[in-house]
């Protein structure tokens, strides 16, 4: 049976995003936690640093002690003994007196500041002159002045970049809490489509879409699971697809999501245990017959054949839930854009939101988005872009010259 599209606007479907859970959390050494995403929210159980330590190869002091300090008129101190790295310091500080310290090591009680070597002479063993002053806090990290115990630091859903890995590490967390990384099938569809290892028989072509689709979740930090091509068969679709919803957390069926005879993938999800047809047509342009399906919890994508439609409907449809279903809290996020100007006009039609592909060139120190023509079906026309125009379902169109605003792909 052929269902025909009713189709939806974009922003209705990523009223969708909210309806699909997480994955389940797993624990791993820190080590392996470095970006994932983030399980739990970490609050300082501890003061970061825990101790005051100075910045600098010179001497402790108490501040005032240098105060008028110069070349001219040196303050003049007591040296103490040398203060050992990663030791408390035995004694405390008093007004008259400067402690040989190096770069991390531990002020002792009394001081409040470091005056650098090279503001400094020694004058015999038991005296140093001091050319510069000091304020209060100067060439220190104070006690707590990266976080204060019980501040909170990160929230679950943040991405564990190397930055926090290593707050983590200061935390002395060797375990984190992360969401597993959510594998995602990718069925090809179609009489047409032969593996990238054959050669193809005239009328056929060789599979990209696993591969475009593979790389676009692996960068996106999901698992992709290459479940191969099926025939353009109602019978062969399904046991795929139950296969794939049974083995993976989302699930990606390329082509066959069309109103064309042999387009069985509405049929298929129509008939899948459990499954409603959330979507089947979005005002998108690339990209109108796209499928969306639940599964259980889990959500089947039927993403239309072309090559560019595949992607771009990957990167401004599916890429929210996946990173939802990760457990990333930004999901709703683009991320940052690139401003840049307009080498052409460039028209769209009224009521739905066109995506066109742009290179970014930069000539004269100015960076300018320029239109890549062509139709979906052309890959070339994605290797040579590198970001897309996003233009909204009540602009007719936008004129050469105008800064806009692309997203980097
Ligand atoms: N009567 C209508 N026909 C079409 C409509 C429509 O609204 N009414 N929409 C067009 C648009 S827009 C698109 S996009 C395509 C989507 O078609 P399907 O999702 O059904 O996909 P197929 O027909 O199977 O394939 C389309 C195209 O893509 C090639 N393809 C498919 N899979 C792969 C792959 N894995 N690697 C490389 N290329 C692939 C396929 O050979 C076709 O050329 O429908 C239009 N038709
Ligand atoms: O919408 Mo199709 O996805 O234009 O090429």
């Amino acid at each position: 049976m052929n269902h025909f599209f009713k189709v939806m606007g974009l922003d209705r479907v990523m009223g969708l995003v909210p309806g699909f859970p997480a994955v389940p959390l797993e624990t791993l050494s820190l080590s392996r936690a470095s970006a994932r995403i983030l399980g739990e929210d970490i609050t300082a159980d501890q003061d970061l640093p825990g101790f005051r330590r100075s910045t600098m190869d010179g001497y402790a002091v108490q501040s005032r002690a240098t105060f008028g300090a110069s070349e001219a008129n040196p303050a003049w101190l007591r040296m103490t003994d040398t203060i050992a790295m990663g030791q408390t310091p035995t004694f405390s500080l008093a007004s008259d007196e400067a402690a040989p310290i190096s770069t991390g090591g531990m002020l002792p009680d009394g001081a409040d500041s470091v005056v650098m070597v090279e503001h400094t002479e020694p004058v015999d063993d038991a005296t140093v002159e001091i050319y510069k002053s000091v304020a209060p806090l100067q060439h220190v990290v104070d006690r707590a002045e990266d976080y204060g115990k019980g501040q909170e630091i990160i929230t679950a859903g943040t991405l564990i970049r190397p930055q926090e890995s290593g707050v983590l590490a200061a935390l002395g967390m060797t375990d984190v809490k992360v969401f597993k990384r959510p594998v995602v099938a990718i069925i090809s569809t179609g009489d047409e489509i032969v593996p990238v290892e054959e050669t193809p028989a005239p009328g056929k072509i060789r599979d990209m879409n696993s591969h475009t689709l593979a790389g676009l979740i692996s960068d996106a930090g999901g698992i992709p699971m290459q479940l191969g091509i099926v025939k353009d068969n109602r019978d062969d679709l399904f046991e795929a697809c139950s296969r794939a919803v049974a083995q993976a957390d989302m699930v990606l069926i390329s082509g066959g999501s069309s109103v064309g005879m042999r387009d069985f993938t509405v049929d298929v999800l129509s008939d899948l245990p459990q499954t409603e047809l959330l979507v089947h047509g979005i005002s998108i342009s690339p990209g109108k017959p796209t499928i969306l399906a639940r599964a259980g919890q889990k959500p089947v994508w039927g993403l239309p054949g072309h090559v560019v439609s595949a992607m771009v409907v990957f990167k401004v449809v599916v890429l929210p839930f996946l990173k939802k279903i990760m457990g990333k809290k930004d999901w709703a996020d683009q991320g940052l854009t690139i401003p840049a100007t307009l080498t052409r006009n460039v028209a769209s039609a009224q009521g739905r939101t066109d995506f066109v592909r742009v290179d970014l060139q930069e000539r004269d120190g100015k960076l300018y988005a320029v239109p890549v023509l062509g139709k979906s079906g052309l890959i070339r026309t994605m290797v040579m872009a590198r970001a897309l125009l996003e233009i909204g379902e009540n602009v007719e169109g936008v004129e050469k010259d105008t800064r806009v605003n692309v997203l980097p792909m």
